[in-house]
């Protein structure tokens, strides 16, 4: 039987670790860990998860503060807000949406926030860390951070002699993906659009990590037979089934054809969307435990 990986009541447990950790720092220290978010136009779909984000840091119990900026911000304006946010200390974490529009630098967004206030986990510090395998210090990105939960709810904590696949090397997920896996022991292959014969890699995967942006690509003849297969994608097709207009999400990994041959699997939704704002709360919790001199929690 294949285990459908249930991202939703994974991402409940860790939501009710942070609101645990945010209430003892109340208690213990008397502040609350602060997020702030920032979103400049109008994407309805970045609009949606930085709502969705705003929610769950009030649930936990955060400070949380929602910056709305115009499309035509210019980069002087953002660069401004980001060293307001650094400078204030009821702010714990920041966390810019992406993608920024076009005319924006985003790295040097990103590279212009505190390393221990990156909540999102890429600034190089931060990327540096998890790089030499520093995990006590740093901050983890938030999506491969999620998905590696996933991962050690299957195989545990020690992944030696396993051999894993990321298909996609973005900085946001792939890369830190590849380097939580290897500090994990596994055997890490990154794969990309330009690999030569990707199916034939992937069929060497006991772990199949799939993050490349294109609609239900990987198909069953991909899988080994067994294997763990994690899906990162969200892409949006039409559904004329549902009725005329009308969209659904699917993964990158074809559900349907792979789950009979995979041990274990992520759906697109429910797999590793929901993960992704859990370990934005996680990351939050951490930045404020560390900025209050204490211990932080573990996720
Ligand atoms: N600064 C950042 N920007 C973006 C990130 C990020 O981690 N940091 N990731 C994505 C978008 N994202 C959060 O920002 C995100 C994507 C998906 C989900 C999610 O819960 N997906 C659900 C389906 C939701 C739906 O119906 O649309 C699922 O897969 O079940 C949460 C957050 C890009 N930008």
């Amino acid at each position: 039987m294949t285990t459908v990986i249930d991202g939703k009541q994974a991402a409940a447990s860790v939501v009710a670790a942070v609101k645990d950790a945010a209430e003892k720092l109340e208690a213990e220290a008397g502040r609350k860990p602060g997020l702030a978010v920032v979103i400049v136009g109008d994407d309805p779909a970045s609009h949606a998860y930085v709502n969705s984000k705003g929610k769950m840091a009030k649930q936990c119990g955060f400070k949380s503060v929602q910056h709305t900026l115009p499309e035509e911000t210019s980069q002087e304006t953002l660069m401004a807000l980001v060293a307001e946010l650094n400078a204030d200390p009821e702010i714990d974490g920041i966390l810019v949406q992406l993608p920024l529009p076009k005319h924006l630098n985003s790295d040097a967004v990103i590279q212009s926030i505190l390393p221990e206030k990156d909540v999102d986990g890429l600034h190089v510090v931060n990327a540096g860390k998890l790089a030499t395998g520093d995990m006590e210090t740093g901050l983890v990105s938030c999506t491969p951070a999620g998905a590696m939960i996933l991962v050690r709810q299957i195989h545990g904590n020690d992944l030696s002699g396993l051999n894993a696949l990321v298909i996609g090397r973005s900085n946001l997920f792939g890369k830190p993906m590849a380097q939580l896996l290897l500090n994990a022991n596994a055997t890490v292959t990154i794969a990309h659009s330009r690999s030569r014969d990707l199916a034939g890699i992937a069929r060497g995967a006991d772990i199949l990590v799939a993050a490349v942006g294109r609609a239900e690509m990987v198909k069953a003849d991909w899988v080994k037979p067994g294997a763990t297969v994690i899906d990162v994608g969200i892409n949006r097709v039409p559904a004329p089934e549902k009725g005329e207009g009308k969209n659904k999400l699917v993964g990158d990994v074809d559900f349907a054809e792979c789950a009979p041959v995979a041990a274990a699997i992520s759906p697109v939704p429910g797999g590793v969307g929901p993960m992704t704002i859990a370990m934005l709360m996680a990351n939050t919790v951490i930045a404020a435990y560390r900025a209050a001199g204490r211990q932080a929690p573990k996720f």
